[in-house]
């Protein structure tokens, strides 16, 4: 790693310069670019500390016929850990060289130019290929955070409560374990938390383990080498290795087998990952948060869940409420939604009924579910008052309260299974596909199916 012998102004921009060759270009002394502090490393590890140690949004790959192959894997892995880095090549040995790369060149760099150095040009390419980098990380940013703004805490004091929590575990880089049921904002909630934490320029990166095929969720989480298994045919860095720096959002973490809780819990122990088929172990530094919407002691004693697994992630547990907990929060909520989801140059509002309607009704499927109903309200009618048939609920009955409770609960699953059919219609009997459109797992659409005994 090169020393920084010469006064730093404050326009200067560090520059990571990958340089596996003996050339020794693109040193500060020798290059008259004030505006660039250039820092080389030699080695893979080099570059990771120095992204650690400095704002590096431009870096430059030298590439020679000797180190390509290398040169080429270390860029792929550079960017999978900041993906708000930006790469100009910088070729030694001739044009031939693009030609051997041009299958994946433009997948990881944005130009490239010919030694010997015009600097006026190169000036000129990383000014833009700056400018790139502070667009996309902007960008990035301002998703995760107007996804994690977007919540609606409403004014009850179960939310306001939860608020309060969210703030307060947000500042810290424990591992948290949310429970809730499905549709109440687990995902948004970590969200919220990431976006608010030491780590919130860092990725959010999440895995629904519920929702990956059990083949495939291995090597999702941990990656693989190239050959490490029939149809590997190149490597693949998992979702652990890619929260580095950031967040990793387990979603789901009960429906994890057994054995993957087990590779887990090691990587829980000892913040190393070892990608499968690979013979070294890769550092992870991230915070995790979990969610779980079954109950995670029960999954203990039916031997679905490891004990020592359970302890490890339960160190701050959160619970959202249920809607049906928190229904004075219904006007504020459904009002939310409805701006955000109404189309330009449209206006709706509920009637009275409608929001009698929704305080009076279960919402097995939360706030996901009110979602849902008010977005398929807004398409079904007919003025801009949005009655409760809209909605697809009905006022309750006026009869006494044992007959109230069971009218509830068989209306719940009439709803359910009218949603569940429908969706398996529209999309050919495709399951995935019908999970997907109503916006949950395949796990939690089997348990559906089965709670509502649909024969498929
Ligand atoms: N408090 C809230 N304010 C606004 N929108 C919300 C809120 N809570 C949930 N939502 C919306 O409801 C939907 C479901 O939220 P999310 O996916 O976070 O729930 P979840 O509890 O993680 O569900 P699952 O357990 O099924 O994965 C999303 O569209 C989310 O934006």
């Amino acid at each position: 790693m090169s020393k920084r012998n010469t006064t730093t102004t404050h326009m200067e921009r560090d520059v990571l310069v990958l340089n596996f060759t003996d050339e020794t270009c693109l040193n500060d002394s020798r290059t008259n670019l004030p505006n660039w502090h250039f820092i080389h490393a030699n080695s893979l590890d080099c570059a990771y500390k120095i992204l650690e140690q400095h704002s590096c949004y431009v870096a430059i790959a030298l590439v020679g016929h000797s180190h390509q192959q290398a040169v080429l894997k270390a860029v792929k892995q550079l960017s999978a850990s900041q993906d708000s880095l930006l790469w100009l090549a910088l070729f030694r040995d001739g044009d031939n060289l693009l030609d051997n790369i041009s299958y994946c060149f433009t997948d990881y760099f944005l130009d490239y130019h010919h030694l010997p150095v015009d600097w006026a040009r190169l000036d000129h390419t990383l000014g833009h290929i700056y400018g790139m980098a502070q667009l996309k990380l902007r960008s990035k940013l301002g998703t995760a955070a107007s996804k994690a703004n977007s919540i609606c805490f409403g004014e009850s004091k179960e939310m306001q409560q939860l608020k309060e929590t969210l703030d307060k575990v947000a500042c810290t880089d424990e591992t948290i374990l949310i429970g809730g049921e499905t549709g109440t904002g687990k995902g948004l909630c970590a969200q919220y938390i990431h976006s608010l934490s030491p780590r919130r320029n860092g990725p959010f990166i999440t895995v629904n383990c519920g929702a990956l095929p059990p083949t495939l969720i291995h090597s999702e989480l941990f990656g693989h080498e190239k050959g490490a298994f029939t149809g590997a045919n190149k490597q693949y860095i998992g979702r652990i290795e890619r929260a580095h720096k950031g967040t990793l959002f387990l979603d789901e973490i009960g429906d994890l087998s057994l054995e993957l809780q087990i590779n887990l819990l090691h990587f829980l122990e000892e913040n190393y990952i070892e990608r499968i088929g690979g013979n070294q172990t890769t550092e992870v530094d991230c915070r995790i948060i979990f969610a779980t919407h079954v109950n995670l002691e029960n999954a203990i004693e039916e031997g679905l869940f490891r004990e020592d697994l359970y302890y490890r992630i339960n160190i701050i547990q959160l619970e959202i409420p249920s809607l049906r907990n928190h229904i004075n929060d219904i006007p504020l909520l459904a009002n939310d939604c409805l701006t955000k989801l109404t189309p330009p140059n449209h206006q709706f509002s509920f009637s009275d009924q409608a929001l009698e309607a929704m305080e009076a009704y279960s919402w097995p499927g939360n706030i996901r579910e009110l979602k849902n109903r008010i977005q398929r309200a807004i398409i079904m009618c007919e003025s801009d008052i949005i009655t409760e048939q809209d909605l697809g609920i009905s006022l309750p009955k006026k009869t006494d309260s044992s007959s109230d409770v069971i009218d509830l609960v068989k209306h719940r699953s009439e709803i359910d299974t009218e949603l569940i059919l429908a969706a398996i219609r529209n999309n050919g009997y495709n399951i995935s596909a019908a999970a997907r459109e109503l916006n949950i797992s395949r796990t939690t659409f089997y348990r559906l199916i089965k709670k509502c005994k649909i024969k498929l």
